[in-house]
């Protein structure tokens, strides 16, 4: 299905157009000519400025340190810090630094701003559809209680911040090259580049990015604070590969498999509970042997290519990064697509990758965690626009 040219688009209805004043704008969620043309711009300059490999290492490596600054901060007290309040504002700050280079730090007022209104969108969406988007005449009857009043409202509210904070990139003369820059250049020389196309893309980039970084990290965290014998093992490695005299670097990364097979599995654990971005079928389709109608929406099964023994994963529901490990090195087996493939693959998964690999080495070279005496996490899942696991309380200690 991933690869079908014709089941390439996106649903349309009041999830994609009321996001966005009302019609399709931006790239998670457009489609045809219109979507290949904006999707081609973003993905060539993230390529040649915020995801350049020097650009994206001394990102990253910055918000894995805040991530470790934040953890001291938070366990000076006694030890015990809830895992829903370590990464957000990280996780913000590195996807803005990608769309508009090393001069666009979020200050901690606007990070925070940010990170309240990105809690309050993903609190209100499904990937599967809302109330609201599933039976559209309730945002007549009922806006406020069927969530359409919300989501309009917090889209909005991350598409003003975004423009206040490229307001304030235009007032400045910075010869550095980054996506926002590239952006606002060609506006103006073509019809489809425009400010709120801008705004939109902004939006998913934020959207993208943030609450799937969020939840594959608390995911990892769960499972590390329930298994300390996976988590010596990895700290044996950093401890090996990198010691404790320097922070790890994203070129460590080819010789620390362990750790790396830690954060796949932290991704498959997250994938296979969620739902993947939605498509359309662009025209009559055969599929599977059945007929697909134009206009179809079709979900992809996370659950079944991630979780099911039928797809080559021996007790799915058992945390073992040992699964992409063979004679010693990483071994990713074809069928895991997290980020999806074909020509909607993840935008951002270059990011990602380099974020959850480096916050959780940085994180298991500093400290170590533990479940709290007679209180240990328990798995709970919280649908929301992905699947998040229940904030849940750990010991953390220096190490
Ligand atoms: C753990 C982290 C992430 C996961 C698991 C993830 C996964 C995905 C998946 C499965 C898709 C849909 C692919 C499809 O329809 O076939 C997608 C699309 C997308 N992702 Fe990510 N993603 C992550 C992080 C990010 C980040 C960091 C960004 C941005 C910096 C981002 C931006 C996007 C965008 C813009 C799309 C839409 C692409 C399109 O429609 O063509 N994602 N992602």
């Amino acid at each position: 299905m991933y690869t079908r040219d014709e089941l390439n688009g996106r649903p349309i209805g009041l999830l994609s157009t009321s996001r966005t004043g009302g019609t399709r704008k931006g790239i998670i969620f457009t489609d045809s000519e219109f979507f290949k043309e904006q999707r081609k711009f973003v993905e060539r300059q993230l390529k040649q400025t915020g995801f350049r490999k020097e650009i994206l290492m001394e990102n990253v490596q910055r918000g894995m340190g805040a991530v470790i600054d934040t953890v001291k901060r938070k366990i000076k007290d006694n030890g015990a810090i809830t895992s829903d309040s370590l990464f957000g504002e990280q996780l913000l700050q590195t996807a803005w630094v990608s769309m508009a280079g090393n001069e666009g730090h979020l200050d901690d007022l606007g990070a925070s701003e940010l990170l309240r209104v990105m809690e309050e969108l993903f609190r209100c969406t499904s990937l599967s559809g809302t109330a609201f988007s599933n039976f559209p005449f309730l945002k007549y009857i009922c806006p406020d209680y069927c969530g359409y009043n919300a989501y309009v409202r917090v889209n909005k509210a991350v598409m003003e911040f975004s423009s206040k904070m490229i307001q304030g990139l235009r007032k400045t003369h910075n010869s550095n090259r980054s996506l926002i820059r590239a952006y606002l250049e060609k506006m103006g020389s073509m019809g489809n580049f425009n400010q709120d196309q801008l705004m939109a893309i902004c939006l998913d980039l934020f959207t993208g990015s943030f609450e799937t970084n969020y939840n594959t990290l608390c995911f990892a965290m769960f499972y590390i604070v329930l298994h300390p014998d996976l988590q010596t093992k990895a700290q044996d490695e950093i401890d090996r590969v990198v010691g404790r005299e320097r922070l790890p670097t994203l070129e460590d990364k080819p010789r620390l498999p362990y750790v790396e097979a830690l954060a796949l599995e932290s991704l498959r654990m997250f994938a296979g509970r969620s739902f993947i971005v939605p498509r359309r079928a662009m025209k009559d389709a055969m599929f599977g042997g059945y007929f697909i109608p134009k206009d179809t929406v079709l979900f992809g099964n996370s659950r079944g290519t991630f979780m099911d023994p039928k797809a080559g994963w021996r007790n799915p529901g058992v945390f073992n990064p040992e699964r992409f490990i063979k004679d010693g090195g990483l071994n990713v087996p074809d069928g895991f697509i997290p980020f999806g493939i074909g020509k909607r693959r993840c935008l951002g998964e270059v990011l990602a990758k380099a974020n959850i690999f480096m916050i959780i080495a940085g994180l298991l070279q500093t400290f170590n965690f533990r479940p709290v005496p007679g209180a240990p996490p328990q798995f709970e899942i919280i649908e929301g626009f992905s699947a998040a696991i229940k904030p849940f309380k750990m010991i953390v200690s220096l190490r």
